[in-house]
């Protein structure tokens, strides 16, 4: 049998040593590279674990569920594009027709059985299914501006939000603070807290916020953002949850309007100008901005977490149809990294039954 190691019989000894010290020199060089990338060498490092490590931190765990919008309720239905869009992007959603689509209401935090209250913010998810077997993956939520940045400033949010275990209320002095060191957020709160609050799920619009970039059949690029705004007339709410109404008075609200006819919403598409900001979700574009209305989201169904598909969907915003590309705004990566985490977790775990059941939604 061949030896598995062979050595030159000519060599001198500083010789060898010399060749030893080379290849050790390579190999600790790989496993500190490896550890570096793994985050082994500073705990501290922000990754897309320990954002999801800080979210189960703040809510706990809650197996089964996501980490963030863990309470929620799925739907069917199709989206019915006119046409306008279709020379902005060469995408097949934007041809004139009706494709599928499934998709999810839910409430921002990671508490899967927390009762519904008006602020809480709400959330809309949907999933185009395109007839050449792409995909379009949107998740969007009712405000009109998002908080912060990026992730850094999103896990130091989580932190400086968190309820004190003393109270059971978020520790005013923390959020004073946060708000303080981050003027992006300090701008956008008032536009967040200002917003008028809608009596549910149907009648609300729902914001993509993260800017895109439609490609059209040139290679065009423009950038864009998305609304779905609804067709359902504007009701407000009370300020509080009606004493009255049960932990799931929102989106038994949902289920109720969607037996009685199908939900509509306009996608509608904001068109950004050169220098309008891509990669900051805290502001706007400004109001004369073009608008195109592309076609219209109908909500034909509801279903429960139970029994629908898009429970074990992951609704990473990145996932797009040729013809919609990302763009620079540095959440979109951080969006992708971490729900993939928080989908691995959960989907590795024994699964309890949603607050919303197929008994309240009939399906
Ligand atoms: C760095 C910023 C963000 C982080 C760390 C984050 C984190 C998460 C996580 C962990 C989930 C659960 C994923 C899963 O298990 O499937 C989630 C879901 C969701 N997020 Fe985010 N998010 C961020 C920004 C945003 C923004 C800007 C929006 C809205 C434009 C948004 C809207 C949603 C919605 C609607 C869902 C629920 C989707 C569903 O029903 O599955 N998030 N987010």
């Amino acid at each position: 049998m061949k030896p598995f190691l062979t050595i030159d019989p000519t060599l001198t000894r500083p010789a060898l040593l010399l060749r030893l010290a080379v290849i050790g020199l390579i190999l600790g060089g790989a496993v500190t590279l490896f550890a570096w990338r793994a985050g082994w060498l500073n705990p501290h490092t922000l990754t897309q674990k320990t954002v999801i490590d800080t979210f189960e931190k703040v809510d706990g765990v809650f197996p089964g569920f996501r980490r963030n919008h863990a309470k929620g309720v799925c739907f069917r239905g199709y989206f019915e594009s006119n046409g306008n869009a279709a020379a902005l992007s060469r995408s097949g959603v934007f041809l004139p027709g009706r494709i599928p689509v499934l998709g999810r209401f839910s409430f921002g935090g990671g508490l899967p059985y927390v009762a519904d209250a008006p602020a809480t913010v709400r959330a809309l998810a949907v999933q185009f299914q395109l007839p050449n077997g792409e995909e379009w993956r949107t998740a969007m939520i009712n405000l009109p501006v998002f908080p912060v940045q990026n992730v850094q400033q999103f896990a130091e949010q989580l932190v400086a939000f968190a309820p004190d275990p003393a109270t059971g209320k978020p520790d005013p002095a923390k959020i004073q603070a946060f708000v303080a060191a981050h003027p992006a957020t300090a701008r956008a709160l008032p536009l967040i807290q200002q917003r008028p609050i809608s009596s549910g799920f149907a009648d609300t619009p729902y914001y993509g916020l993260n800017a895109f970039t439609f490609l059209g059949k040139d290679g065009k690029p423009t950038p864009v953002r998305w609304t779905m705004v609804p067709e359902q007339p504007f009701q407000p709410s009370p300020a509080t949850a009606p004493a009255t109404l049960d932990k799931n008075y929102l989106f038994d609200g949902l289920i109720a309007a969607v037996r009685a006819a199908p939900q509509k919403w306009r996608l509608i598409l904001t068109l950004g100008q050169p220098g309008d900001p891509t990669n900051d979700a805290t502001i706007t574009w400004p109001d004369d901005r073009p608008k195109i209305d592309a076609g219209t989201l109908v909500v034909e169904q509801i279903e429960s977490e139970a029994v629908s598909p898009a429970r074990d969907m992951n609704f990473d915003p990145t996932i797009l149809p040729d013809g919609i590309a990302v763009s620079d705004d540095p959440l979109l990566s951080a969006r992708s990294a971490t729900y993939s985490v928080s989908f691995t977790r959960r989907e590795g775990e024994r699964k309890e039954p949603s607050a919303v059941t197929t008994a309240e939604t009939g399906k």
